[in-house]
């Protein structure tokens, strides 16, 4: 007689998948069973169907087929098939008979797959219960999100993305010098806070030139998937929905959006949570009126909570533009600009409180802390220097530090950091070749120097820019030049002759050359080309980003087969772009603003770069161009210093010195007041505003310690012995390669979707070390943050995988066949995951080990101990054991969930208090900032009470769920 009567409920021990089945029909030898969930029939020989009964006890749900929940007070048996007596979720009472459970029942949770047989390795147990207490542990940590990236550990940077990072509304100037790591520290943030779940939406956007530079900086620091957008795939995706929804970080080109408004009107519709705008002293305002990439990027800051700005040169379009930047993350706060000029002359006294600091407790440091501010706080931490130990007084300066920059600084939404004071940068050398002036140009300028009216004729007849017909020769000749079959410029233009002169006297080195336009840097590498027979590879706007890349890479590699020691580029074509690993730069013309030439002088002046850089300026003597080169060198010390004064003395003397080009003696008198002025304001802003952005952008102790923090991310050792439980567990093979690197690949039976890995094909290499990874771009870096490590760590944790188990234990003082339950209870906060709970309420483990007999065996028995102890059991022995003890399973499960969770409420107790203490002081803070420091906004105090009371709702409502549990079953040892 069969076992099996049509009506019954089965799970398929090997096909999990397919879910709950229905015995249709059987008879002596075979059962045939619907799986109707996976619309599959199978047919079981009788005697040996892989299939465990389903069988619900008190206390169980079950779906049915009508979609109600039926919670299960009791079961009896009629005839073989299961009646269940319960109520729903409303109260009503009811009976089921099995055969009318819904069909679509998951059994996905730790006590049904226990209870229905589906059993996993213990391995995977082990490393699940290993998997959630890691988490529990670095979610909390305070590198958390910024260990992963591939970086050099720089302070200011981390400094930086730390304290940004935390805001609740980041709204920020990212303002650091050229080169200094701007993308870096965005790509930091932006990495955080998706790591954490603050930002899931991020919108970027870049100058065209950039956008590729952007998407490989993603990609090979920080591991994050771009999707870079342009019209062509605006348009493939565009049929049926909008494309700025095509991906979670979207990059795209800000020509192409500021240049179409039902793109700018799709954008703004997709919804963001974060927005970054590189180079953004492009976007012009005044108020009169605004630019199209203005007004873009204003509308898109006023509906998105985060916005980035990044520009290393942020009065590059005068004070008005640099007002207008922080005017985009602030518009109630920066309403006028008058006002916004006279708040900065009021810094110097706080500069000096806070250098003063340092020398406390002496008495006239202490008058100067006094006189920049009546604060009754600072006024009492002053009285406590003056009884405090000699230990006690660093905390106390600190506290004094932070309550001044923070009240008074600039620092809340602008952070700079200047070479001098990160420091550690290469010297620039200048090297001026003055060369004869052709007769091809000649003509022109004396002229010009004669007759005050041909200027104007000379610009009607070139159709060119003035200071642009002065500044670049070659383009009026080339404007002027009557018949197309004249000479072209560079056949007479003496700086292609030293040019090609360099370039034989310094074999093997490599020469970025700048051009002001686009047409001199094409016609000079024409011109090279005929003259030398040289390729040179040439940069500019108007080439297509895939181009512009090759052209890079040629350069960089020069003994590819189109390999070049020189690569020529136009102004816009360069900016922003990496050439650190060139130290000669030559500059073929000069720009008209100073903030162009340290963007230019900034390609190969950035950090990486190991070489003093040597800057080359041709200059044709007597030219305009060499009176801008004296304006530059002998006014400004512009190629040799970088102290970002340059847009301030232009803006008042500019237009006099395009006036002074061709009057040496104007341009003198220029010179010198140029210089006055320089040093003028140089001192004005060391005293006050530069001081202050210095101080608030590099707190140097806090840079210490976040350095730290990652280091001990870096190190941990357990993560090296979690790796060897997940690799093999998940199916990944290891190679050793060397001490530091290892190769990983896909094993035979690896799990399919492990991110760089699939099955067949070929894995990659890895290492734990930073100084590797960054010295090798091929390799990977594996931390806590690395994409294949989050995904397992993830599959570890909250899928079915390792969440019931069975093992064996053998144990000469408890009799054979005693069974115990280790289960493990987990935290399940399941609100407000955009405010990172997780960083005070992590995952959280509660571990109930109980025997038979129901005594809790948790604080004697480790789960280290145990699971050493303990051995596999085939599955199908280990199935028909489940089975035999249905009951007693089900009353230990019953106890262990009483056990644990009486152990909730103080860890809710203590992740409330935790998170009440830090957002309080940190909502106190902002309050009385709000008083003194404008730029502290409403709506962010706001949105700290909402975060603080929406979090307190959280963080109450978490419950603990069973998330696995194994069944040990005691056995005699072995002989
Ligand atoms: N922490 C770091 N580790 C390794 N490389 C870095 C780090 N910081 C910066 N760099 C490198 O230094 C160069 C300059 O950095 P980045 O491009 O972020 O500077 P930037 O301030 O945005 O420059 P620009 O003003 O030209 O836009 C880049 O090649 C970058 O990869």
């Amino acid at each position: 007689m069969s076992d099996f009567i049509p009506g019954q409920r089965f799970i398929s021990d090997g096909e999990a998948d397919l879910g709950l089945g229905t015995v249709l029909n059987c008879d002596q030898r075979s059962v045939t069973v619907l799986f109707a969930g996976g619309e599959q029939t199978r047919t079981y020989s009788v005697r040996e169907a892989p299939l465990t009964r389903v069988v619900f006890g008190s206390g169980d749900r079950i779906e049915t087929d009508e979609g109600e929940t039926l919670i299960v007070s009791h079961v009896e048996e009629q005839h073989g098939m299961l009646i269940y007596h319960g109520d729903t979720r409303e109260g009503a009472s009811r009976q089921l008979p099995e055969s009318r459970i819904s069909d679509r029942m998951q059994f996905h949770q730790a006590r049904d797959r226990l209870l229905t047989g589906q059993l996993e390795r213990n391995d995977a147990f082990n490393l699940r219960y290993r998997s959630l207490q890691h988490l529990q542990r670095i979610e909390r940590h305070p590198a958390f999100g910024l260990s992963g990236p591939r970086i050099d550990l720089i302070g200011h940077q981390l400094h930086i993305a730390d304290e940004v990072s935390h805001r609740r509304l980041p709204r920020v100037l990212l303002a650091d010098e050229v080169g200094l790591g701007k993308t870096i520290e965005a790509g930091l943030i932006l990495h955080r806070l998706l790591l954490t779940g603050r930002v899931r939406r991020a919108l970027v956007l870049v100058p065209e030139s950039l956008t590729h530079q952007w998407l490989v900086e993603l990609l090979r620091r920080f591991s994050l998937e771009v999707t870079l957008l342009d019209e062509a795939q605006s348009r493939e995706l565009d049929t049926d929905s909008n494309p700025f929804e095509s991906g979670q970080i979207v990059l795209a080109s800000q020509q192409w959006l500021f240049a179409d408004e039902h793109r700018q009107r799709q954008a703004r519709e997709a919804g963001w949570d974060l927005l970054i705008v590189d180079e953004a002293q492009h976007l012009h305002w005044s108020p009169e009126g605004s630019d199209h990439g203005y007004a873009c990027v204003a509308a898109l800051a006023a509906g998105i909570s985060g916005v980035m700005l990044l520009t290393a040169t942020p009065e590059q379009s005068g004070a008005m533009s640099h007002f207008a930047q922080l005017r985009l993350l602030d518009p109630e706060r920066y309403h006028d600009f008058d006002a916004f000029q006279a708040e900065q002359s009021g810094h110097v006294a706080i500069a000096n409180a806070v250098e003063a600091i340092e020398h406390l407790p002496d008495e006239s440091a202490r008058a100067t802390v006094e006189t920049a501010s009546d604060d009754s706080e600072i006024r009492e931490l002053l009285e406590q220097f003056d009884t405090a130990t000699v230990s006690e007084r660093p905390g106390l300066q600190q506290q004094l530090r932070r309550i001044l920059l923070d009240r008074y600084g600039v620092g809340r939404v602008m952070f700079r950091n200047s070479r001098r004071h990160v420091g550690g940068f290469p010297e620039r050398r200048l090297h001026v070749e003055t060369l004869e002036l052709p007769q091809g140009y000649r003509r022109t300028l004396r002229r010009l120097e004669r007759d005050e009216d041909y200027l104007d004729e000379l610009l009607l007849d070139t159709g060119l820019n003035h200071p642009d017909v002065l500044l670049y020769p070659e383009l009026t000749f080339e404007a002027l030049r009557q018949e197309e079959s004249g000479e072209a410029w560079w056949r007479f233009d003496p700086r292609l002759d030293w040019l090609r002169g360099w370039l034989k006297q310094h074999p093997g080195e490599k020469a970025l050359v700048l051009c002001h336009h686009a047409d001199t840097a094409l016609e000079l590498a024409a011109g090279l080309q005929v003259l030398s027979g040289l390729h040179v590879p040439v940069f500019h706007e108007d080439m297509s980003i895939i181009e512009r890349d090759r052209a890079a890479a040629a350069f960089a590699d020069a003994d590819r087969e189109d390999g070049s020691p020189l690569l020529i580029c136009s102004e816009i074509g360069s900016e922003g772009r990496n050439f650190q690993f060139c130290h000669h730069l030559i500059l073929f013309d000069l720009p008209p603003h100073p903030d162009q030439l340290e963007q230019r002088i900034g390609r190969l002046d950035r950090i990486g770069q190991h070489q003093p850089i040597d800057i080359h300026v041709p200059t044709l003597a007597g030219s305009p161009g060499e009176a801008l080169m004296l304006w530059y060198r002998d006014a400004l010390e512009a190629f040799t210093r970088s102290h970002g004064l340059g847009s301030h003395v232009f803006e008042q003397h500019g237009d006099t010195l395009f006036d002074a080009l061709l009057d040496r003696e104007a341009l003198d008198r220029l010179i010198g007041e140029s210089r006055a002025l320089l040093e003028q304001t140089r001192e004005e802003r060391e005293a006050g505003r530069d001081r202050l952005l210095e101080y608030g952008a590099n707190d140097e102790q806090h840079a210490e310690r976040m350095i730290s923090a990652v280091r001990e991310l870096d190190e941990d050792e357990r993560l090296d012995r979690w790796l060897d439980q997940a690799f093999e567990v998940f199916g990944i093979e290891v190679r050793g390669l060397d001490d530091e690197l290892r190769y990983l690949y896909p094993g035979p039976h690896m799990l399919e979707g492990m991110p760089g890995l699939i099955r067949g094909e070929e894995g990659f290499s890895a290492t734990r070390s930073r100084e590797k990874a960054l010295a090798r771009d091929d390799v990977q870096r594996l931390s806590w943050e690395h994409p294949l490590i989050r995904e397992m760590l993830s599959r570890a944790t909250e899928g079915a995988l390792g969440n019931a188990a069975l093992a064996l234990l053998e144990h000469s003082a408890i009799p054979a066949g005693r069974i115990m339950i280790e289960a493990i209870f987990r935290t399940r906060t399941s609100e407000a995951h955009h405010l990172h709970p997780a960083r005070f309420l992590p995952p959280t483990t509660v571990r109930v080990l109980l025997d038979e007999s129901g005594q809790e065996l948790s604080d004697k028995v480790s789960f280290g101990g145990l699971a050493k102890s303990l051995r596999n059991i085939r599955k199908a022995a280990a199935r028909d054991l489940i089975r035999e003890r249905h009951e007693l399973l089900r009353q230990l499960l019953d106890q262990a969930e009483g056990v644990a969770s009486e152990r909730l409420t103080p860890i809710i107790e203590h992740a409330g208090s935790d998170m009440h203490r830090a957002l309080e002081a940190e909502i106190e803070r902002l309050r009385s900032l709000a008083q003194r420091n404008p730029d502290v906004r409403e709506a962010e105090i706001e949105a700290l009470i909402t975060e603080r009371d929406t979090l307190a709702e959280a963080i109450d409502g978490t419950r603990l769920q069973l998330d696995a549990v194994r069944v040990i079953v005691t056995v005699e040892p072995r002989r």
